[in-house]
């Protein structure tokens, strides 16, 4: 539904030319929730915002609906971009309008009579649970409940594609959760393309269907969440999705450690227990679990494992290799000497 061909973006920068995205190749599906991740500079606002042409790229093409949008202009381009809503990470709400007008103004923008803003107001006030507050100004509103205005502006008109901007970042823990719960429904009920760039790991875990790693520019890979997630092929994405697991152990505990310690990663709920025991008995090893737990992504379940393996240095790597191919994705955490 959304197809970059070829995309690159150059910004002639104070020291010369910036390539902020370089040669990018990828689709995003039409309804589902397409994460863009990456470090800081990866190029993921500015990729974010080719789609609604706030950016133009250099070189490449961009298909919305197998219709070239590249060289949009003028009336065409206004058409594209009420169909594109946008949201933001400090929510770039009009600070001198109410809640009710700030949800209006696309629609008095694009010049819809004024029946038609009334219902479509209170339609999406009542979407992200603010009714009570259509009278309010900004400054008399939490964080969350501002997000939630600018989630409402940004569906006012005919919306196709939500595009989201750190929509999280400025937000503690519960409202992240209750602004990605109405993202999901939004993107349920009204079947809505929500592209969303963030660098909260979490928030791709939770919500996204399929998510992009970008670097440099350049795009790493592209997958189904679990599948990135559970076997990340690039070592700068296994990075990033490390610490979501949240396996960081104090250095101290790894003085302990005599053996080889591995991490086990394992697609759904299945015991490893069976293919624990199999290790046991076939080769002469001791085998001692130190940490287990499955987590989620989205609901599907995955297995994390550590387990330690002491023993005959021979006997301990046919076991890791007899572990490696019968699970998702296994790493040697560490070698003791
Ligand atoms: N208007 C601009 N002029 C010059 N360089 C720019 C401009 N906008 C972005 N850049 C540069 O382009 C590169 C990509 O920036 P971009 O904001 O797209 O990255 P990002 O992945 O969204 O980063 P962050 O997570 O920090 O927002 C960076 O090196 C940035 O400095």
């Amino acid at each position: 539904m959304i197809q970059f061909k070829d995309v690159s973006v150059t910004y002639e920068g104070d020291e010369g030319k910036v390539e902020a995205v370089q040669k990018l190749s990828l689709q995003i599906n039409k309804g589902e929730i397409f994460g863009i991740v990456g470090s800081s500079g990866a190029g993921k606002s500015t990729l974010l915002r080719t789609i609604n042409l706030l950016e133009r790229p250099s070189e490449g093409r961009i298909y919305i609906n197998n219709q070239d949008i590249t060289d949009l202009k003028g009336e065409d381009l206004r058409l594209l971009r009420q169909k594109i809503g946008m949201i933001f990470q400090h929510f770039n709400l009009i600070k001198r309008k109410t809640v009710f007008d700030n949800i209006a103004f696309p629609m008095v923008a694009a010049g819809k009579p004024r029946e038609e803003i009334h219902k479509r107001v209170n339609e999406l006030l009542h979407l992200v649970g603010l009714s009570d507050k259509s009278n309010a100004f900004p400054s008399q509103l939490s964080g969350g409940q501002k997000q939630r205005v600018g989630i409402a502006r940004a569906l006012a008109n005919e919306t196709e594609i939500l595009l989201c901007d750190e929509p999280t970042s400025a937000l503690d823990l519960e409202t992240t959760k209750s602004i990605l719960n109405l993202l999901k429904e939004i993107n349920q009920k009204l079947g809505i393309t929500i592209v969303i760039i963030t660098h909260e790991m979490d928030v791709v875990k939770n919500i996204c269907d399929r998510v992009a790693v970008m670097n440099d520019g350049y795009l790493l890979e592209v997958g189904d969440v679990y599948d990135v997630f559970v076997n990340p092929k690039d070592a700068f994405t296994k990075q990033l999705i490390e610490h979501t697991f949240h396996l960081e152990f104090p250095d101290q505990i790894f003085n302990d450690f005599k053996g080889r310690v591995l991490k086990i990663v394992y697609k759904g709920e299945a015991a490893t227990e069976p293919l624990l025991s199999e290790v046991s008995k076939r080769y002469n090893i001791k085998l001692n679990i130190v940490h287990g737990k499955i987590e989620y992504i989205g609901d599907r379940p995955v297995g994390i494992l550590v387990v330690e393996l002491e023993g005959d240095e021979g006997e301990v790597q046919s076991a890791e290799d007899y572990i490696n191919e019968r699970t998702a994705f296994t790493e040697v955490v560490l070698y003791a000497s």
